[in-house]
């Protein structure tokens, strides 16, 4: 292992390792020591497909030549995480006749990585996945921790289940290709890590904010490790969000609205959590818990990060709240809302009144 090569165990019921480096995809006995089976198959979307995906075959076939390997390839975007395509992927094992103990390698970001491992959740009531994460998103967040969806009109993510991957290797060499755009929605993600639980972390990422944007490896591979950390250590205490896993849901019951409300061709998922952190940061103070001077700092962050803060023009408040009333979180007919009390201290309010939600919502 080099010095340039991170490792972060994820422990609990069904443990994992999440390693982080450059190289990895081309690392054919790491992708094949998970393979249990004779099939595989990668699964990676129309942007990706043609970077990486012959890359990881290649490197698949070369140590496992009697392996049956297919790729499956549906279109790029948020609008793309779908039943539809779940099915796609459903009906692609069933043309490579995948057993029990075949594997998908879920090669992409968030989306493929959603959208894959619901389908190893779902085939055969489930099979190994592998998440070969491509987005500073996915390596930092949607990779770790086993929760797999798909969105429908009504909402993000409704439909899904916890499935823990056998293993998360990001290659971080890939960040190259990122679009600058999806590199910046990853650091949405990762200072809500800061704004949750670790404060020192917002100093560490204002200090570094122009090298982490200009792609800088080092520091991005610390963000990433950092991130990591944060993330196994709350899924493995709490892999089925009972109580403080709730937390990475930071800036997310107004993000998913947002989200929803635009038709999943707005802003990307990183953005609607970086106004939606904002909004969650404006009803704490609203409702006593923080300052609104914490509030200005994580908002001057995000925009340092060059992401949104503001409500996107045309969205109505009233449908914003009638969307957050199916958030995951919500309980019998009340809104659940994860607030803060101040940088790296977050926790669950229950019971949030609407008037103060939308209050917030027309605070332009
Ligand atoms: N399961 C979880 O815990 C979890 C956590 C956070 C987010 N999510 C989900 O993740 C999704 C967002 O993920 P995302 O931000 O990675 O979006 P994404 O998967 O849509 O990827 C963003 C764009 O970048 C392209 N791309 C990916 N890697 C690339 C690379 N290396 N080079 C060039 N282009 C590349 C993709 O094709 C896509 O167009 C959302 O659906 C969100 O709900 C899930
Ligand atoms: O892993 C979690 O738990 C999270 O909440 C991480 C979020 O960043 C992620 O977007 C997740 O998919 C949201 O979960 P949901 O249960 O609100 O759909
Ligand atoms: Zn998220």
């Amino acid at each position: 292992m080099s010095a340039s090569h991170q490792r972060v165990e994820v422990g609990g019921a069904a443990p994992y390792r999440i390693d982080i480096a450059p190289g990895l995809l081309d690392d054919g006995a790491r992708l094949a020591a998970h393979l249990r089976g004779r099939h595989a198959l990668v699964v990676s979307d129309s942007q990706v497909a043609p970077l990486y995906a012959q890359r990881v075959r290649a490197a698949l076939a070369a140590v496992r030549p009697d392996a049956r390997l297919a790729l499956h390839v549906f279109d790029a975007g948020e609008a793309s995480k779908t039943l539809a395509n779940f099915s796609g992927v459903i009906d692609a094992l069933a043309a490579l006749g995948a057993t029990r103990d075949a594997c998908i390698y879920a090669l992409g970001g968030g989306v493929v990585g959603d959208l894959a491992g619901f389908a190893a959740a779902c085939w055969m009531r489930g099979i190994d996945c592998v998440q070969l994460p491509t987005t500073l998103l996915a390596m930092v967040d949607s990779s770790v921790g086993g929760k797999t969806a798909v969105d429908i009109a009504q909402g993000k993510n409704l439909v899904g289940a916890f499935h823990p991957p056998r293993a998360v290797i990001a290659d971080t060499a890939s960040l190259r290709t990122l679009p600058p755009r999806e590199l910046r929605a990853g650091f949405a993600e990762v200072i809500k890590y800061g704004a949750i639980v670790d404060a020192p972390f917002l100093d560490w990422l204002e200090a570094h904010a122009d090298g982490l944007l200009a792609g800088d490896d080092a520091l991005l591979a610390e963000a990433i490790a950092r991130s990591c950390r944060h993330k196994a250590a709350i899924t493995e205490r709490d892999p089925f969000e009972h109580g403080e896993r709730a937390l990475l849901n930071f800036g997310h019951t107004f993000g998913h609205a947002i989200e929803t409300e635009q038709g999943y061709g707005g802003l990307n998922h990183g953005e609607a959590v970086a106004v939606g952190m904002v909004l969650a940061a404006r009803l704490s103070t609203a409702l006593g818990l923080a300052d609104a001077a914490d509030g200005a700092r994580l908002r001057g962050l995000l925009r340092r990060f060059e992401l949104p803060t503001g409500l996107p023009a045309g969205l109505d408040p009233a449908a914003l709240v009638a969307r957050m009333r199916l958030d995951k979180k919500a309980q019998g007919s009340g809104l659940r809302f994860v607030l803060w009390d101040g940088a790296g201290k977050a926790r669950v309010v229950a019971d949030v009144d609407e008037a103060a939600v939308r209050a917030v919502l027309q605070d332009r």
